[in-house]
């Protein structure tokens, strides 16, 4: 039995772990729908992906030049050179060879060689000088490029609407765009190599034409398989890397479930350590048989490459030797001959290498490049640029508002319509997946309506400026986030407009129950909340939870929304905590989302939700007396508090 898809994407269940399914289970084992088009592109074959080459190097040399002009300049002028230089040393043997292997008295031949000698000796050490400032250059250039190159990277994922993250495709086309940076620093290197190498091999080509042109074709038969083998090697190994990425990315979740104490103390009490590792065992054997298939291709390519080039190569010394014998060449001739082929095979080497190179980072080059344009699909409209910040809040009128997410046939919110009135206390209650936080997220412009629209102060969001509304409205998410960092700086986090002041810090800390908690920490506002920095400390999950309620009272918001700020606080912060939001109450405009509904009593409404619908709203006393669904929940729980009686009415 195969499990359904959304099981598996989580781990498969042990009882279904048998080696003949082990194809077929876990969807991360297969290529996905989206990697279609990506795979399509490398399939196009070696020449076919060439074609896109200098437009890449074009954009690398781009990014090189935008990062350091000077460097980039010395980096491919100096790589130049030294190709230019080995060309010329070439010749220089050449010449050195054809005099001292002439007639004559050998002082005569050293003497005519000795031009040949000082031009070889001058190349060498030009060469050996140009090497070290391109080192030099180089060393200056990759960071600065790979700098900027990261910067626009994180400048695009940290912009891009939260709907980004719901498409499959994302975090796998992110993962392979981290390449991209370090590909744009080596490229433009790269590239001025290839080049300089090819020059080389085109200076061996006219010298060997020059000995005998027959030579020439048995040199092609020498080379270039080996040249087409080690292309179709580096081609081999990108299209693995594209298939292999969302296995990958498995694996380094596996790893980290594995050795992180987060995972650590749910692994042990359920016994999870055989389950993970037989995870990882399987996403590794899928790992390893793709390895080792490609190792085997890679292998039979490169050495029937070779086997074909070595024939070639002894077809060169064949017709050398026959040359000779028959006097159509002179000894200097076949001597320089064999250093030609010599220098041709290394060039070609060194190109075959460096191209190689080039063809993998211009792909890596290639899938950043192209991440930043489907990144684009994401970012605020550029028309979002200069419209006006909102003035202080009115009113929010949601007006026939749905949100489908991605791959989900009901919508998690269904043409809800409500108003909210400065200055007022609402409550989104309702079961769980009823579209509470869904729907909170499309008032706080975090996510864009389907349908519908939602309206501060009777104008579109659209209208205002996203940032300056999102600055207005203070958010604490039920799923929030624990910042590596100190307290202080935890609370600080909700409004970074202005310096921190401890003085306003200790404020919102005290407002949601935290202010004590903080100052019996090691260094009281000072710790630093992660253990894996030396003297960090960890917070238990209701004092992390005072902790995101403070940062969310730290800015000074117009409208403040609360989700299920309370699952985790004890009765005592519980009940500091609503006391804080209640003071709000007439003054300033808040959202609250909770199952408490114990803490919705005091509400100027509440809005109830029922899969993704608006389905009662009201006051407490309005929506008890309308005995729904919102009297049907409240008198559940409120009866888990009622002391339990016996049959005669006594209590127990
Ligand atoms: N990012 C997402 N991608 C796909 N579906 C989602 C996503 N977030 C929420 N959903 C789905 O949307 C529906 C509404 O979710 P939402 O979080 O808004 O509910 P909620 O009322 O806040 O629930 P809870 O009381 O459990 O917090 C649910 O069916 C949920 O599975």
């Amino acid at each position: 039995m195969s499990a359904p898809p959304d099981q598996t994407t989580r781990g498969t269940m042990p009882h279904q772990m048998t080696a003949g399914q082990a194809g077929s289970v876990l969807p991360e084992l297969r290529a996905a729908d989206w990697e279609v088009g990506i795979r399509k592109r490398a399939e196009t074959g070696i020449f076919g992906v060439f074609a896109e080459l200098p437009a890449l190097v074009r954009e690398a040399a781009a990014i090189s030049w935008r990062a350091d002009r000077t460097r980039t300049i010395v980096v491919l002028v100096t790589t130049l050179l030294a190709g230019v230089m080995s060309t010329f040393g070439l010749l220089s043997t050449q010449r050195l060879l054809v005099e001292l292997f002439a007639a004559g008295p050998t002082p005569d031949r050293v003497r005519a060689a000795l031009p040949a000698l000082i031009l070889l000796a001058s190349v060498t050490a030009v060469r050996g000088g140009l090497s070290i400032v391109m080192g030099y250059a180089q060393n200056g250039l990759t960071p600065r490029v790979v700098q900027q190159a990261e910067r626009r990277l994180f400048e695009t994922t940290t912009r891009v609407e939260l709907a980004a993250f719901d498409q499959d495709a994302f975090a796998d086309d992110m993962e392979r765009a981290t390449r991209g940076p370090e590909a744009a620093a080596t490229l433009v290197q790269e590239s001025a190599n290839v080049f300089a190498g090819m020059v080389n091999l085109l200076a061996v080509t006219v010298a060997v034409i020059v000995i005998n042109p027959l030579l020439l074709t048995a040199l092609i038969v020498a080379t270039v398989p080996n040249f087409y083998a080690a292309l179709r090697a580096g081609h081999l190994r990108y299209e693995e890397f594209v298939a292999g990425s969302v296995r990958r990315r498995r694996l380094w979740v596996l790893q980290r479930q594995m050795a992180e104490r987060h995972s650590a103390p749910e692994s042990r009490s359920y016994g999870l350590r055989g389950f993970l590792l037989g995870q990882y065992d399987r996403v590794m054997s899928a790992q390893t048989n793709v390895d080792l298939n490609l190792a085997r291709k890679v292998t039979t390519t490169t050495s029937i490459g070779a086997t074909i080039s070595g024939i070639g190569l002894g077809g060169v010394w064949v017709l050398l030797a026959v040359l000779l014998d028959r006097g159509q060449i002179p000894l200097s001739a076949s001597v320089t001959c064999v250093v030609a082929v010599q220098a041709a095979q290394r060039a070609l080497a060194a190109v075959t290498f460096q191209l190689d190179r080039v063809f993998t980072q211009g792909q890596f080059l290639k899938e950043y490049l192209g991440f930043l344009h489907r990144a684009t699909a994401y970012l605020p409209p550029a028309e979002a640029v200069g419209r006006p910040a909102p003035s202080p809040l009115q009113s929010i009128t949601v007006r026939g508002v749905s949100l489908r997410y991605p791959d989900r046939e009901e919508c998690a919110v269904d043409k809800v319509s409500l108003r909210i009135e400065a200055g007022q206390t609402v409550a989104f209650v309702g079961e769980n997946g009823s579209g509470k936080s869904t729907l909170a997220a499309m008032i706080a412009a975090l996510r864009t309506p389907t349908s519908g629209v939602v309206e501060w102060n009777d104008q579109p969001l659209e209208d205002w400026d996203a940032d300056a509304v999102r600055s207005r409205i203070s958010i604490v998410l039920q799923e929030h986030h624990r910042w590596p960092y100190t307290a202080a700086t935890n609370i600080a986090m909700g409004d970074l407009s202005e310096p921190a002041s401890l003085d306003r810090i200790k404020s919102a800390a005290r407002q949601a129950a935290a202010d004590q908690m903080i100052q019996r920490l090691p260094h009281g506002y000072e710790t630093l909340l992660d253990r894996t920095f030396v003297n960090g400390q960890d917070l238990s999950g209701g004092q992390w939870q005072r902790l995101t309620a403070g940062r969310g009272f730290y800015r000074d918001a117009d409208l403040l929304i609360m989700d299920e700020p309370s699952s985790a606080l004890d009765p005592r912060a519980e009940d500091a905590l609503f006391q804080s939001i209640r003071s709000r109450q007439g003054t300033r405009t808040t959202i609250l989302i909770t199952h408490r509904l114990a803490n919705v009593i005091h509400a100027d409404r509440i809005y109830v939700m029922h899969d993704g619908r608006l389905e009662e709203q009201g006051t407490h006393a309005e929506l008890v007396t309308a005995d729904g669904r919102y009297a049907a929940l409240f008198t559940l729980q409120a009866a888990g508090y009622q002391p339990v009686t016996t049959t005669t009415g006594e209590p127990k």
